[in-house]
């Protein structure tokens, strides 16, 4: 047995290749914590058709932005940049729930290394029983059906955490450069939008939100900002205002300069690559914007990740 810890990174996954599209649309849509179709026995067959209606659209964007989703390789590069800080009693692997690496494959790693103590940390810094709350429901399936025991200890959210705002204050600022020194930029956050039936069951995915919002613009003072929702993906009501709506909106209170910041997510994904700087760049473009940019994603941020370090540490401490 190895005297190691493991850290688990939980994330979304995206598809690997074209052809992986349609598969992964069909693992998202039959999980029954993000998304309810129907009696239980009839979510599978209504997911299969969901994901075979809405790839092409879906398969066209991956393709505009290299062919695939780059999370696999960025949640890596978070990793390894992870394990470097954390040191010789760590080593870090990723399970991503609805593509490859599978919680299984990332826990059957985790054993071949002999690792018996097992940090999960979501990289969803805001919870949400879509997210964090489906992955750590996959992760308790996956551990029930191996047989095998470990000390586990979950890291469920981290919304609030200093080093987590002053790496996206770091963005934040980061975007602001792009602009001229007089310009009067307003920022809008952009986070993805969860149906209100989620909030309206308790889920504090956006007092969550709120809170970032909060505790960044403590260090903006005197710059406007606002908050909207993008990415829906079903005929509910979803959180508003949209980012879209929002977009108009701005544009007809003669706002000219605007900075964009995905929260949400914490690395670059086709909600970034895709939605913001196509779709909605090219919208901000029509509606008169002088300048439309993005803050980078957090990525592997040094600070991002020593935000990571600390919350693994903590949890060690607290459980060890
Ligand atoms: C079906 C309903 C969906 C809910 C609810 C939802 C919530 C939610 N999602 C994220 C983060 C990500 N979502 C991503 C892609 C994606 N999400 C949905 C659906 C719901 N998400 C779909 C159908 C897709 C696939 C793309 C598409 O068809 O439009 C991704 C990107 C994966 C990648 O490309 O790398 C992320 C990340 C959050 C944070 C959230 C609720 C809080
Ligand atoms: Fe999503
Ligand atoms: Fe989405």
């Amino acid at each position: 047995m190895s005297d190691k810890a493991a850290v688990l990174l939980l994330q979304m996954g995206g598809p690997d290749s074209l052809d992986a599209v349609e598969p992964f649309l069909l693992n998202l849509f039959s999980d029954r914590d993000i998304i309810r179709i129907g009696p239980a026995f009839l979510q599978p067959f209504i997911a299969r058709l969901i994901a075979k209606r809405r790839s092409p659209s879906v398969e066209r964007k991956y393709e505009e932005i290299g062919g695939k989703s780059p999370i696999r390789e960025l949640t890596e590069s978070q990793a390894r940049a992870l394990e470097e800080v954390l040191g010789d009693g760590y080593r870090c692997f990723v399970a991503m729930r609805y593509w490859k690496p599978s919680t299984m494959e990332a826990l059957a790693a985790i054993r071949r290394e002999g690792i018996s103590r097992v940090i999960a940390l979501s990289l969803y810094p805001h919870y949400s029983r879509a997210t964090t709350g489906s992955s750590v429901n996959e992760l308790k399936r996956v551990l029930s059906q191996s047989g095998v025991q470990f000390q586990m200890t979950y890291v469920d959210r981290f919304f609030d955490h200093p080093l987590y705002i002053d790496a996206l204050a770091e963005k934040v600022q980061e975007g602001l450069d792009d602009f001229h020194p007089l310009a009067e930029v307003q920022i809008l956050f952009s986070a993805h939008s969860l149906p209100q039936s989620f909030i309206d069951e308790g889920d504090p995915y956006l007092d969550h939100i709120r809170e970032t919002v909060r505790l960044v613009m403590e260090r903006f003072e005197g710059v406007t900002h606002h908050l909207a929702f993008q990415s829906r993906a079903g005929p509910v009501k979803w959180l508003e205002p949209s980012t879209d709506e929002m977009l108009e909106h701005l544009a007809a209170h003669q706002v000219k300069n605007l900075l964009i910041v995905p929260l949400s997510f914490v690395s670059d994904h086709i909600e970034t690559l895709h939605e913001i700087d196509i779709e909605y760049a090219q919208e901000a473009h029509k509606l008169g914007y002088s300048r439309f940019r993005r803050s980078p994603s957090l990525n592997a941020s040094p600070t991002f990740i020593s935000c990571l370090a600390d919350l693994v540490r903590k949890a060690t401490e607290d459980h060890g």
